[in-house]
């Protein structure tokens, strides 16, 4: 599977990279492996379609903060009849100054909605288990990351806290908050159980929070017994999602699981839950409560669709410069089938004058970030993108969606999914969109059927020679 030989790959690299010593920042880290963690790129393209460890990852560079949902959390606790207790502040979870002070200096002015029910619940007192869904950037990491930093006593040179994450990257994303929220609490040392971080047999860790990868946490807990897993009291396994997208991480979760003690407080996070996970979440955690935020659902009810049928792509072209040139589009997305066409239209675009920014397979998730991150900001007025590059990623502002390129899936038929979420809104962005699908051939116009019969929605032509006619589509 796809995701296989992404962790494959970063397995392989990890085990090629030389031994650090322990007690190391992440500066320290990213500064020991600049080539795994910002230079990687990404060669393989159908590997990125169902790259989810990638998404994880982009997405959690570019939620610099939190993530709003109207929808309610929904909580399913263990035992009913005990009191639910939420919180509105901080201050009501009585935590160490130096955490409150940790969680101030982040810019937290008040608990996520997530936050609200899971915090009372893993900070409460006998330990409670919990699983929690919730999209990515709701404030599931910064809650377990307090969780595990209230629960050690710092007094006690061991590992108390275990956490797992699929990738290299993914911990070492996860560490960053709990040194950031500890800053102030420097007596709690963190170590990082990922592959080049070698350890002889028997040394026995002080680090009292341990994040890593199943492998090497595994081999920590079991072959090189640098941990002592009756010792822990607080397992975190997060992007469960993500996890067992891979088989060998999923069987190394369990075997971790299965090692612990039974009264350790066992934690699973996943932003989605598919049957899958939930199968994976019941067999790690034991009685658990649950806590889900659901996804505000897209809808293109506020988005006027249409069609422009042209002969080929330098056509699809023209279409396009007639549009820009009868409408004023702040900013706009335009999505196309590959890398090539991608990298060709840019070109063009840039050439007619347009500040066009290029998202394309083979750059790096770092490089990714930043130019979302400048679309974002406004910097560049128009994004040129494949899906690959731009699966999961919400830029809530632009107003015009241009599929130079119609989403198809594998099999050639209509992705009505991907179809839905370049173009649709959800209902806090409810604001009128506009969206052209460029049509080339019998083939593009029957895909434009089926995700018309799918959506049981018109979409309608556009006579882009007749500038009278598309500037009545903006209004
Ligand atoms: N209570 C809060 N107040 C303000 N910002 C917050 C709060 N909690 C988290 N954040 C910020 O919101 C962003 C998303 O939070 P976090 O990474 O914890 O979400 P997540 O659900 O774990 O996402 P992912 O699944 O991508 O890791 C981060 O920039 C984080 O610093």
């Amino acid at each position: 599977m796809a995701t296989d030989s992404w962790a494959l790959a970063v397995d392989k690299q990890e085990s090629t990279t030389d031994s650090v010593s322990l007690n190391i920042s992440l500066a320290h880290l990213l500064a020991e492996f600049p080539t795994i963690y910002y230079n990687r790129p990404f060669t393989c393209h159908s590997c990125l379609v169902e790259d989810k460890a990638a998404q994880s990852l982009l997405n959690k560079m570019i939620h610099t903060s939190l993530v709003n949902t109207t929808n309610q959390v929904e909580v399913l606790q263990r035992d009913p009849k005990s009191p639910l207790y939420s919180v509105k502040t901080f201050e009501e979870l009585r935590l160490k100054d130096e955490l409150l002070r940790g969680v101030y200096d982040m810019g937290f002015n008040r608990p996520s909605k997530i936050q609200e029910n899971a915090l009372p619940m893993m900070l409460a007192e006998p330990p409670q288990n919990l699983i929690a869904q919730s999209q990515s950037g709701t404030g599931k990491t910064a809650a377990f990351a307090l969780a595990m930093l209230s629960h050690v006593d710092p007094a006690n040179k061991w590992t108390q806290c275990l956490c797992i994450a699929p990738t290299y990257e993914l911990a070492l994303q996860t560490g960053k908050v709990i040194e950031q929220m500890g800053k102030f609490y420097p007596e709690v040392k963190l170590a990082y159980a990922i592959r080049g971080n070698k350890l002889d047999r028997g040394t026995k860790l002080q680090e009292q929070i341990v994040i890593g990868t199943p492998g090497t946490v595994l081999d920590w807990c079991s072959k090189l017994k640098i941990i002592d897993p009756k010792k822990i009291s607080v397992f975190v396994l997060d992007e469960a999602d993500v996890m067992i997208a891979t088989q060998g991480h999923q069987d190394q979760s369990i075997r971790i699981q299965r090692m612990l003690p039974n009264e350790c407080q066992m934690l699973l996070f996943s932003a989605t839950f598919e049957d899958s996970v939930w199968k994976f979440a019941e067999r790690v955690v034991p009685d658990p409560n649950i806590i889900k935020l659901k996804r505000e659902e897209e809808t293109l009810d506020t988005i006027k669709q249409y069609y422009v049928l042209c002969n080929d792509k330098d056509e699809k072209f023209t279409a396009l410069c007639n549009i820009y040139g009868a409408i004023t589009i702040a900013q706009a997305m335009i999505f196309c089938h590959t890398r090539r066409t991608a990298g060709w239209l840019s070109a063009e675009l840039t050439k007619e004058g347009h500040v066009v920014a290029l998202l394309s397979g083979e750059m790096t998730v770092e490089q990714r970030a930043t130019i979302i991150e400048r679309f974002r900001e406004g910097k560049e007025k128009v994004l040129v993108t494949t899906n690959v590059c731009s699966r999961g990623i919400d830029v809530e502002q632009v107003s015009v969606v241009i599929n130079f390129d119609l989403p198809i899936d594998k099999d050639g038929n209509a992705d009505n999914e991907t179809y839905l979420h370049r173009i649709g809104r959800t209902g806090r962005f409810g604001k009128r969109g506009l969206a052209v699908n460029m049509i080339d051939s019998k083939h593009s116009m029957n895909i434009l059927n089926q995700i018309e019969e799918h959506f049981n929605k018109k979409i309608n032509k556009l006579d882009t020679d007749d500038l009278d006619e598309i500037e009545k589509i903006s209004n």
